[in-house]
Order: structure tokens, then C-alpha cells, then sequence
């Protein structure tokens, strides 16, 4: 097999990337936007030791789960490279993830509920982050070509919510009207590098975050003073990040007008959410996501509670007048202050939050002999440690309940827990992020012996 060479193919499953699977000559290929069932006719892109990737020239056979979309160009990109699937079929497609993770760990008894799916199954982000590149010459906004930095302009981001779209675009405008540069990378010249737009669904309030390589630039008040006029805009934040990086934010914010935060609400309970607060993306799929991981829980009264891995504390305020007390850990200082003044703005009393790592934090509770019946982890794609596995067990949990954003850590640190005595019967897929083969899941953990 080389590079260039047309091969027809047989494609027989989908990867946890969503490319499609087929197999030659005792290799395997990946190929791009190709589906289960059918049969192609693809280049080669890239060959490997024991795989290819290639993609397609000509669909010989088509597969029914094909949605025939209008631009493929959400796919090119890998923004949404789950959306030449029908949506049954993307549902399908989470929960076997799950169950093929299960499989490998040898865990096949464990059930694997249906996905539970997205109430918006485009248009349903709350939050943008869109490089700004120029192109032929002009200041553009859109996404990077799938593992390159090539930019795509765009102008309809699919899985945004559209008065998003419809304000990155009136930012885009404004940045050329008064010929602002877009940043460029290889030299780390020009300015802006990307706009991170967050728009609350539950109050309209808008922030927009230029994300620049200064601290100021001569246009600002100009830019600043047209930004205010477009419709629903509450806020403009400049966040600086001079580095020659590919992390998005830089660590310091300057707010050039309006609030600081935005107020979003999830279910009656408001939350205000600083620029680099987490906070979830999906508005109307995130409270049914909590209601799962809550009525997992079965929290009683007196139950203390933790909430790890906090974020601004939705999950932990969102229980907690229902419990004794609540007790929040996380990393980002902005949204531990975000989780203790939201604690306030809604009248709770009974809920703390402080700054660290929970692999560090909960050691040093667990030393003092602080006890807990109910946890909630939350944590990014790499999971949890061992330390914080460790020491979560100290405090003697009834229950453990895991949400998580990677079902292959999840799956690893379910084990862990399983050698320290819990166990667990069930993981339910939740469907946060449709059009992307991004998986969601939350289970119980129960302990089964002292
Ligand atoms: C998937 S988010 C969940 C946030 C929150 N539970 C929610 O639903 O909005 C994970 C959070 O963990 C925080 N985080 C990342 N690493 C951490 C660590 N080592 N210790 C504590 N928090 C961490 C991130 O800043 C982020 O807020």
C-alpha cells in the first residue's frame, strides 16, 4: 500500500473518531467521513506500519444511516465530524462505546442504558471559541481543517446556538471594518487570536472575549464602542495571551464594558459564570444530565455531600437544600469564587467551596477524618489519580456517582474503585454533544462491604 493509491474498500465499523474501518491487505484503514455498510472507492493519505488513513473518492455503496448534508465542511473540519450520521444512529453509536469499553475491561455484565438524547440536536452550544486567521489577505473567523491549523472560514458553526453564529459574524465585521489584525501564529504577530462568545439561553445576557496577543491595540475604543451596539451583548472582555502557545486563553482578563459575569440559570437555581469558569455547554441537555447523576445519588437530609471537580458548583448547589451540607473542590480560582458567590446570590447557607486540586485537597481532608456519604466527581477527560481514589474511600462514601466526559478513564478508575470494595451495575450514556463523537456518561458506584 502507498500514499495516492485508489483502493475500493469494505467498511465495516466506525472508530471512537467516527472514521470509518476498513481493512486491506492485512492492514487497517481509517477512513475519513466513511460509514458501517458501505463501500468506497479512497485514496490513500498516509500509510503507517499497521494502518492507513485515506479518504474518499467515490461512494460505490451507500449507507442508510447516511444524512446527506448540504456542506460537508463541519465533517472537514471536525467540528462536527459525527454529522453525515442520522441522529438514532450517533445515539447508537455513544452507547457502543461504552459497551466496547466495557467489554475490553471484561466488565460485560454491567448494563449500559440507551443515550439519552440531546432536547437540541444542533445550534445547542452556549459557549464559542473560533480562531481568528487571515486568508487571501482578509481577517476571517471559522475552524481548523481537522489536525492541521489551516483555517476554515465559516460563518455557520452547526452545533452553536445561532444568535452566537449571528454575533461572531457582526464581531468579525467590526474587527475588519477597522482593519484589526488577526493573529498570526508562525511569527506570533498581529492581534486578535480568537473570540470566545458565551450566550446565556435562560437570560439572553451575551459575553464576547476578545482573546489578543496585547494588552491594548489602537482600535480598542473604536471596536469596543461598535461591539456595544450589536443586540444582546452585555459584556466585552479583552483576555490577554502574548505566548506563543495553542492554549486559547491567556490568564489575565480586562473587562472593557458591561458585567464581569453572565447569569445563566439551571432549573431555579442562577449561576454566574466568570470568562474562565467551566461551565456546561449544552443548556438544555445539562440539567437533565444532573437530574440522572441526582436521583443516582438518592441523597437523604443529613447526607454530606462533595462536589469534586466543581466547576462554578452546579452540581453541589444544585442539591444542596436538600442536604446537610455540601462541601466543593476545584482548580480554577475564578470559578471557586463564581461557586461561593452563587452559593449567595441563591440563599445557601450550607455549601463551601475551596481552590486546589482534588487529588491534593482530598488527601488533606480525608487526614483530618472528614467524612462524606455521597460524592460527585466531575473531572476533565483524563479522569481521577490513585491519590484522590485513595482518599476518597477514606471518607467512607455510601455512594460515588461519576459523571464523566471519557468513558475509557471513567471505565479505568470504575476498576480502582471496584478493588477498594464499591461496585457498580450500570452506565447511562448522555448525549451532550450531538453531531461529534464526544460521549457523556454517569453511573453509581455503591459500597459493598466496609
Ligand atoms: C468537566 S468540568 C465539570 C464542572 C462542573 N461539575 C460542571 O458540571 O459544570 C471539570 C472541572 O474540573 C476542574 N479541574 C480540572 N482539573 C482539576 C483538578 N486537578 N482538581 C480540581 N478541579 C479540576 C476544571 O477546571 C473544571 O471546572
Amino acid at each position: 500500500m502507498e500514499k495516492n493509491q485508489i483502493i475500493k474498500l469494505e467498511i465495516t465499523d466506525l472508530s471512537y473518531e467516527a472514521m470509518g474501518v476498513a481493512h486491506y491487505e492485512g492492514m487497517t484503514v481509517f477512513v475519513n467521513n466513511a460509514l458501517p455498510g458501505e463501500t468506497v472507492e479512497a485514496k490513500i493519505l498516509k500509510v503507517k506500519k499497521h494502518f492507513a488513513f485515506a479518504k474518499i473518492e467515490q461512494i460505490i455503496k451507500e449507507s442508510p444511516d447516511r444524512v446527506n448534508i448540504k456542506l460537508n465542511q463541519w465533517v472537514q473540519t471536525g467540528l462536527a465530524s459525527l454529522a453525515h450520521v442520522k441522529y438514532d444512529k450517533q445515539l447508537e453509536f455513544k452507547r457502543n462505546q461504552v459497551v466496547n469499553l466495557l467489554q475490553k475491561a471484561h466488565l460485560d455484565d454491567v448494563k449500559v442504558g440507551e443515550t439519552l438524547p440531546s432536547p437540541e440536536e444542533t445550534g445547542y452550544r452556549n459557549k464559542a471559541q473560533v480562531p481568528v486567521r487571515e486568508v487571501k489577505g482578509q481577517l476571517e473567523i471559522g475552524f481548523f481543517r481537522k489536525h492541521s491549523h489551516d483555517l476554515v472560514p465559516l460563518t455557520n458553526f452547526f452545533t452553536t446556538d445561532p444568535e452566537i453564529d449571528r454575533v461572531l459574524v457582526a464581531v468579525r465585521d467590526i474587527l475588519r471594518q477597522y482593519h484589526v489584525p488577526a493573529y498570526d501564529e508562525i511569527h506570533n504577530q498581529g492581534e486578535v487570536r480568537y473570540l470566545d462568545i458565551r450566550r446565556s439561553k435562560a437570560t439572553g445576557e451575551i459575553m464576547v472575549i476578545l482573546v489578543c496577543l496585547h494588552k491594548d491595540f489602537p482600535q480598542l475604543p473604536k471596536v469596543a464602542e461598535t461591539i456595544k451596539q450589536i443586540a444582546g451583548v452585555t459584556s466585552l472582555v479583552l483576555n490577554y495571551n502574548p505566548k506563543k502557545t495553542n492554549v486559547i486563553l491567556g490568564k489575565v482578563d480586562y473587562l472593557i464594558f458591561g458585567k464581569p459575569q453572565i447569569t445563566d440559570q439551571i432549573g431555579d437555581v442562577k449561576f454566574k459564570i466568570s470568562p474562565e469558569s467551566f461551565f456546561q455547554i449544552n443548556s438544555l441537555q445539562t440539567p437533565r444530565l444532573y437530574d440522572l447523576a441526582i436521583k443516582k445519588a438518592d441523597l437523604q437530609p443529613d447526607d454530606i455531600v462533595i462536589d469534586a471537580y466543581s466547576g462554578i458548583g452546579t452540581i453541589g448547589l444544585s442539591v444542596a437544600k436538600h442536604v446537610k451540607s455540601v462541601r466543593g473542590i476545584e482548580s480554577v480560582s475564578d470559578a471557586v469564587k463564581d461557586a461561593n458567590n452563587n452559593a449567595k446570590l441563591n440563599s445557601i447557607s450550607n455549601a463551601k467551596y475551596v481552590t486546589g486540586k482534588a487529588e491534593e485537597v482530598m488527601p488533606r481532608w480525608a487526614a483530618k477524618g472528614i467524612k462524606a456519604d455521597v460524592i460527585f466527581v466531575d473531572p476533565p477527560r483524563k479522569g481521577l489519580t490513585p491519590e484522590f481514589i485513595e482518599a476518597a474511600v477514606k471518607t467512607s462514601p455510601k455512594k460515588i456517582v461519576y459523571i464523566s466526559c471519557n468513558p475509557a478513564t471513567m471505565i479505568r478508575d470504575l476498576q480502582e474503585f471496584m478493588n477498594e470494595g464499591y461496585t457498580f451495575n450500570q452506565i447511562d450514556p448522555v448525549d451532550m454533544f450531538p453531531q461529534t463523537p464526544h460521549v457523556e456518561a454517569v453511573t453509581v458506584l455503591e459500597r459493598a462491604r466496609k
